[in-house]
């Protein structure tokens, strides 16, 4: 009998897509499968719901949700043999896009129900596990915002961009050294990403594999208001890379060492954090979680 758990964010993307064990049975027979299904009652408690039901011998864990709650329940099963499927309920859903998930709930459950595995591999900033991508400077301060406003919806994050941009103020004027030897002051953003996908089908690193071992890096320094609306336009036509001054590069291990600032505001994931430690340690572990995909 496989035991497969379910760890559903009910508040994820609209708030309107349930998952229970009368939908599932009919994807999950009794006869094979030991469903249970677990729902969220508040921020990080994927977390601890996934740890009980790895505990509890389940061999598969799905997280139905959107990055938030896929970064919760994958976290745990980092290096170990339990297998990560997703319904991508949430908003953006960059992981679940990047990998092909259909965000139609039948066909992502059929997915898991076929099983069939990959490795993919996972990225580490101090010792915090991030799967899709995590950033310093404007992407931070945008989820800040977002966060504080009610719907998790795309309006509600272009909305979010715009207010972002128009205040943009460094009331702490943050200096870093990046690998020891680039210093940039107040750069724009420093962007670390393992997906392509960042999400309502953006992507700030279009080259970027879950399976190729490397963390794909664009380093925006800080710009004029203007450059930065130019590099918006050709972002939508994917050809911002090759903007005057907009660094780019693949790498496995990227080391920010705040020489002034009171600490570094940054998201993994889509979820805002502040990071108060003088240096940050991003790496890549290759093939660290296996997924259903
Ligand atoms: N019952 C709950 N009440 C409030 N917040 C919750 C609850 N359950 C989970 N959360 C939190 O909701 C946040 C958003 O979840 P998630 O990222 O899965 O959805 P989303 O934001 O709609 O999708 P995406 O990140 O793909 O845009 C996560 O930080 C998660 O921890």
């Amino acid at each position: 009998m496989k035991k497969i758990h379910f760890i559903v964010n009910p508040i994820a993307g609209k708030g309107n897509k349930h998952i229970d064990e009368t939908l599932l049975s009919s994807y999950f027979s009794k006869d094979h499968y030991e469903v249970r299904v677990k729902s969220t009652k508040y921020k990080g408690e994927a977390v601890v719901l996934t740890q009980e039901s790895v505990s509890q011998g389940a061999t598969i864990i799905v997280a139905c949700g959107g990055d938030g709650t896929v970064n919760e329940v994958a976290s745990v099963l980092v290096n170990s043999q339990c297998i990560l499927g997703i319904v991508p309920i949430g908003s953006g859903n960059g992981l679940a896009s990047h990998l092909k998930i259909p965000k139609d709930i039948e066909k992502a459950l059929l997915l898991i129900q076929h099983e069939i595995t990959t490795r993919i591999d996972v990225g580490s900033c101090n010792g915090t596990y991030f799967f899709s991508n995590t950033g310093f400077g404007f992407d931070a301060k945008v989820i800040r915002r977002y966060e504080g406003f009610t719907g998790r919806t795309l309006n509600s994050y272009l909305k979010a961009c715009v207010v972002t941009f128009f205040n943009n103020k460094n009331e702490d004027s943050l200096v870093v050294t990046i690998n020891g030897t680039k210093k940039y002051k107040d750069p724009f953003l420093i962007f670390a990403s393992n997906s392509n996908e960042l999400g309502y089908n953006f992507s700030l690193t279009p080259k970027a594999s879950l399976q190729d071992g490397l963390l794909d890096v664009l380093i925006i320094p800080k710009m004029q208001k203007l450059q930065l609306v130019w590099f918006g336009v050709m972002l939508i036509f994917k050809r911002h890379l090759g903007l005057n001054g907009v660094v780019s590069y693949q790498t496995n291990k990227l080391d920010i060492i705040r020489n002034e600032g009171r600490y570094f505001e940054s998201q993994m994931d889509g979820e805002y954090k502040t990071l108060e430690e003088i240096e940050v340690s991003i790496e890549l572990l290759k093939d660290s979680i296996i997924v259903i995909n």
